[in-house]
């Protein structure tokens, strides 16, 4: 596997108190991982560090194969961002502010290409100030790819999005990973896009890495117990077991064959019930 990034022991503190305390992270190429963590975790702290916009106290940093702290022009031609709020050239149009940023590298997509790869074609000669939120963000992304970058950056990509925005945003992201490889590392407080998209997931909690896996085994998940529940005797009924095939055909036995189990329901653990857990947060 070749690693777009790798980190051993990271550290970083702010007035003596450690926002990012001993993190391992490796992230291999055309992967998409997303950090997961509270407000306060260290998820930033620890980007902005890879990034190459924060000093660590110590550890070791590689991003695609360089120290960011000591990185050359090279490199961050090979890092694109897209940052909370950016996208604030609100009075050039769309396709004046994407070639405003193309200027910055040796080798950028072209224009009109990207545009079109955010779905922003008919919206090209319109001032950025008179789109949508949602509309402004595929901008960021625009910007964030223009210089065909290896590794992209997305922090909290669709904060604010409509559920349609957010779907299709999330097949732009996908896109660029099918079509050209790019590696990405998104923060997320969205569960449900981290399962939609990521390869894998790492929780941090106060500075720390509390679990690294795919979605679908995170915490144990696929092997957890699910729960199943079913109307019996005018009352919820609810049992927990490994092995909710061989329960519900017992039930349904007891109510006949044929018949339907009133209320049934098999709740295995969401991506949202092992995240709590592993934050020891109450569900
Ligand atoms: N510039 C700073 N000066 C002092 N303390 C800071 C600074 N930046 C972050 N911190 C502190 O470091 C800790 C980690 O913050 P960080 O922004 O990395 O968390 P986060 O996981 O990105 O949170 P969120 O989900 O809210 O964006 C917090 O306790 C925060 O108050």
């Amino acid at each position: 596997m070749t690693e777009a990034v790798r980190v051993r022991d990271l550290r970083k503190s702010y007035h003596g108190s450690p926002a990012v305390d001993g993190v391992d992270l490796d992230i291999a190429e055309g992967e998409i991982f997303a950090l997961l963590g509270p407000n306060g975790a260290g998820k930033t702290t620890t980007v902005e560090i890879l990034e190459g916009f924060r000093k660590r106290d110590s550890g070791e940093v590689r991003v695609l194969g360089e120290d960011p702290q000591r990185a050359s022009r090279r490199w961050r031609y090979g890092i694109g961002l897209v940052l909370q709020n950016a996208s604030d050239m609100a009075d050039m149009t769309v396709a004046e502010t994407v070639r405003h940023f193309a200027r910055y590298y040796p080798g950028p997509r072209p224009v009109d290409e990207v545009i079109e790869l955010v779905g922003l074609t008919a919206k090209a000669g319109a001032k950025v100030r008179t789109l949508s939120g949602g509309q402004r963000r595929r901008v960021d992304v625009a910007i964030g790819v223009i210089g065909r970058p290896r590794l992209l950056f997305l922090d909290e990509p669709t904060t604010g999005f409509d559920p349609e925005a957010r779907r299709q945003f999330w097949a732009l992201i996908r896109l660029l990973s099918e079509q050209d490889g790019t590696t990405i590392l998104l923060t997320t407080h969205y569960l449900d896009e981290a399962e939609t998209l990521a390869d894998r997931v790492g929780v941090i909690n106060a500075g720390r890495v509390l679990a690294v896996d795919t979605p679908a085994e995170l915490g144990g998940r696929s092997t957890a117990e699910a729960e199943v529940t079913w109307l019996e005797n005018g009352a919820t009924q609810s049992l927990h077991t490994k092995e909710p095939t061989a329960a519900v055909r017992d039930i349904a036995a007891r109510f006949g064959d044929s018949a339907e189990i009133p209320h049934l329901a098999v709740h295995r653990p969401t991506l949202e019930d092992v995240y709590l857990d592993l934050i020891g947060s109450p569900r």
